[in-house]
């Protein structure tokens, strides 16, 4: 478990890049962390892996500093910056260089490789010519190196085809399912709605939202679309219920689908649709709760 208390870093003077923040990504969930650019998530992260010191506050990983772990690698499996890497050196020389600094057995490297999908040929290449989706494979592939219980991960996604999205959802997703901790910052709103249990959004600096998924999604409230749409729309108000009607005839209420159905179900309406709004979702709720912190809703 990632526990961050409190925390806040300051860079200069007056400026506050993480302002007081707490959360914790648990065991055997993935933690989507999100903000707009500049919010905050790189910084929180380079705390949390010992790369930035906390101005105050503190960030453990099961109770420990990552500082205070012996051999890092091999309890937290860390990819902030793909492009970071040695760009001299070739893939395969990076995770060997990595497998014999946790002291790992020698095979690792093959299975890293093939487990990332990096070709005996690609994995003999320098760095400087692999392409953004190859760094990110190979950087993956380090972080998974040591077989660590715990991920932290800052836009893996980031340079990644959709079969090499699709792979590293699949591959988080048994990470936390077999009882890992993931931590990922991510732009791509479907992705982290795809895969991830709990959200932890920031902005400037700040969390302004935090909780399961499920229940912050819920809270984006309902849709539901019946054969016969003035009777649902009678049907909602019947049952007290607020609603707007879309141009396509479903009602959008911030009452949850619960009780839509039990309106319908009293007024004997068919219902052909009901559920949470959740397509537009994250996005909405996203855009929503960092309204004052984006740049372009600044502008506005
Ligand atoms: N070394 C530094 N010195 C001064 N300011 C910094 C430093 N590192 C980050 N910042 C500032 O801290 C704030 C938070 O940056 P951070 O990189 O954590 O944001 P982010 O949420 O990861 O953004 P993005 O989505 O664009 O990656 C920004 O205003 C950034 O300019």
């Amino acid at each position: 478990m990632i526990t961050v208390e409190a925390l806040t870093k300051t860079y200069g003077r007056g400026m506050t890049a993480v302002d007081d923040v707490s959360f914790t990504a648990a065991r055997g969930r993935v933690t989507g962390f999100l903000g707009p650019n500049g919010a905050g998530k790189s910084t929180t992260m380079r705390i949390i892996v010992g790369l930035t010191p906390a101005t105050s506050g503190s960030a453990t990983i099961d109770g420990r500093r990552f500082t205070d772990l012996p051999n890092p690698g091999t309890e937290v499996g860390v990819l902030l910056d793909a492009s970071a890497q040695h760009a001299g050196r070739t893939g395969r020389e990076i995770l060997t260089i990595a497998q014999r600094t946790m002291g790992l057995p020698r095979r690792r490297v093959q299975e890293m490789l093939d487990l990332v999908s990096l070709t005996s040929d690609e994995a003999d290449r320098r760095v400087r010519d692999y392409s953004l989706g190859m760094r990110q494979r190979l950087g993956i592939g380090t972080a998974l190196l040591g077989d660590p219980q715990v991920l932290v991960l800052d836009e893996p996604a980031n340079g990644l085809d959709p079969a090499g999205i699709r792979w590293m959802r699949d591959l988080l997703r048994r990470f936390a399912d077999g009882g890992g901790t993931v931590l990922l910052s991510s732009h791509l709103l479907h992705e982290i709605e795809v895969v991830a249990d709990d959200l932890v959004v920031i902005g400037n600096g700040r969390v302004v939202a935090q909780g399961t998924k499920a229940d912050l999604l819920a809270a984006a409230g309902t849709v539901a679309r019946a054969r016969d749409a003035a009777a649902l729309a009678l049907a909602m108000e019947q049952a007290g219920l607020a609603f707007t009607t879309h141009a396509d005839g479903s009602v959008h209420t911030e009452a949850p689908p619960e009780h839509v159905g039990q309106a319908a179900l009293s007024a004997r309406v068919v219902l052909t649709e009901l559920r949470t709004a959740d397509g537009a979702g994250l996005e909405e709720m996203f855009l929503e709760l960092t309204a004052d912190t984006q740049r372009e809703g600044a502008a506005a």
